[in-house]
């Protein structure tokens, strides 16, 4: 039997995805299982290495993607990112919907390969109102969030194109906007569930 299929939450960088991300996993506990990216970024306050990224150099991250390590990999805001074919491997041996957090180079990359997910992107009300999610987030120095706010304008231009998503999520209201991401995931949540019966 073929496991359930992956999924890839795609989206401006201060859109909502880790949001509506946390509460679905713990809504759906062993169901879903997150694929851990590597990142050059430094950690954030409260981000622990392997659960939310794999936190590496740059030296260590080019020798995984000239390894062939990754299934993809990004230059994102001014550090790099990738997702290793093991992150995804570790999540499919159990059983779980695998979860892929990319930004839309990711999404064009895996497009190119055998994955075959879902692709759904979490889009922000507008750009001002994801300016002022990112400020009030507090993570971001002006430089990087005024790279973040210029990739955004890019991702929301590109995701546009027909074909590119299964679904596009406008995270307005935050109630709304989990619903539909789990209207969307119901039919892969009950593959896991039933087979877990
Ligand atoms: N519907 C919403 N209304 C108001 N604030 C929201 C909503 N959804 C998320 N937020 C807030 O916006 C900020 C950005 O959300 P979050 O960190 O989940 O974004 P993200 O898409 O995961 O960003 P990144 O790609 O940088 O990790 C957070 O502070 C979060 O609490
Ligand atoms: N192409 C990839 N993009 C990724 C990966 N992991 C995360 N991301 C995207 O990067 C930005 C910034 O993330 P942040 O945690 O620094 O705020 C965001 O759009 C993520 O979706 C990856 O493995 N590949």
């Amino acid at each position: 039997m073929s496991g359930p299929r992956p999924v890839v939450l795609s989206g401006p960088s201060g859109a909502g995805k880790s949001t509506l991300l946390k509460r679905l996993m713990k809504d759906y506990e062993g169901v879903f299982g997150f694929s851990v990216s590597h990142t050059t970024r430094n950690p954030r306050p409260g981000e622990e290495d392997g659960k939310d990224y794999h936190f590496v150099t740059r030296e260590k991250m080019q020798e995984g993607i000239d390894n062939e390590d990754f299934i993809e990999n990004a230059e994102f805001s001014g550090n790099m990112y990738g997702t290793s074919k093991s992150s995804i491997e570790d999540v499919q041996a159990q059983n779980l919907i695998c979860i892929l957090d990319v930004d839309i180079q990711g999404v064009k990359n895996i497009k190119k390969t055998d994955l075959n997910p879902i692709y759904i992107s979490i889009q922000p009300p507008s750009l001002e109102i994801l300016e002022k999610r990112l400020r009030d987030r507090q993570t971001e120095t002006e430089e990087s969030l005024q790279k973040r706010l210029e990739a955004a304008r890019i991702d929301m231009e590109l995701s546009k194109e027909p074909g590119v998503f299964d679904l596009i999520i406008i995270n307005d209201d935050l109630e709304e906007a989990y619903e539909l991401l789990k209207s969307a995931l119901m039919e892969e949540i009950q593959k896991v569930q039933d087979a877990n019966e």
